[in-house]
């Protein structure tokens, strides 16, 4: 596992023309519209302002790669699925730009799929789980937003989620941006998908 130090925005991109060339792993990150991807990637790399974070669903539309210490491993923040008031254009944008990046990028490592702890996983974020397993992608499952709930409810929410979670990860991370609460075992389950 490596201490973070450095972590900075390589580019955006729709399409693998635009993606920055293939270097050291990398590991991306999915799930809803809101979910809470940016905040849980800049809880991560203990940063503040490293993804934009948005109360408005649907602001991450475009695959952002950000480097650390000195290009060791890349994060890659993913575009949310299942916005309803997303514009369709965008919605129908959504498949075609992950599945370019999910299947034909030699360097992923693992997708961080995260699901919110009050809430049961929706038909999509299933297919996404089916869909990285049937690409023989390593899935770690971060569930978020912990601190919404108490101890003993977080303990009940992972236990009824752990079944449906279990194909794609046995031992998914409960996790939360504003407490930091899972920071240093998703990131060692990270650096450990990534080998570095
Ligand atoms: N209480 C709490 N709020 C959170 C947590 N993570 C994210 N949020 C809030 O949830 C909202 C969405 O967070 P984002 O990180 O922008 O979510 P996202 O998945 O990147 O959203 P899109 O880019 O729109 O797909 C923001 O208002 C965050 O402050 C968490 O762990 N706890
Ligand atoms: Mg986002």
């Amino acid at each position: 596992m490596i201490p973070i130090g450095q972590a900075e925005f390589i580019t955006t991109a729709v399409k693998p023309s635009g993606y920055p060339p293939p270097g050291p792993p990398e590991v991306a990150f999915a799930g809803r519209s809101n979910v809470g991807k940016s905040s849980l990637i800049n809880t991560l790399t203990r940063r503040k302002k490293l993804v934009r974070v948005s109360g408005t669903p649907g602001r991450t539309q475009h695959i952002n790669f950000f480097s650390i210490n000195q290009d060791a491993i890349r994060l890659v923040d993913l575009p949310g699925y299942g916005y309803a008031k997303v514009p369709k254009a965008i919605r129908a944008a959504w498949r075609p730009m992950v599945e370019a990046y999910l299947s034909g990028r030699d360097t992923l490592a693992a997708v961080v799929v995260i699901l919110d702890i009050r809430r049961e996983p929706t038909g999509e974020d299933l297919m996404l789980l089916d869909w990285l397993r049937s690409l023989q992608i390593t899935v770690l499952a971060a569930v978020t937003k912990a601190d919404k709930l108490s101890n003993n409810q977080q303990a009940s929410r992972l236990a009824k989620l752990r079944p449906t979670l279990a194909p794609f990860d046995p031992t998914p991370t409960l996790f939360s941006a504003s407490t930091g609460q899972g920071r240093e075992e998703l990131w060692a389950r990270v650096c450990e998908a990534a080998g570095v």
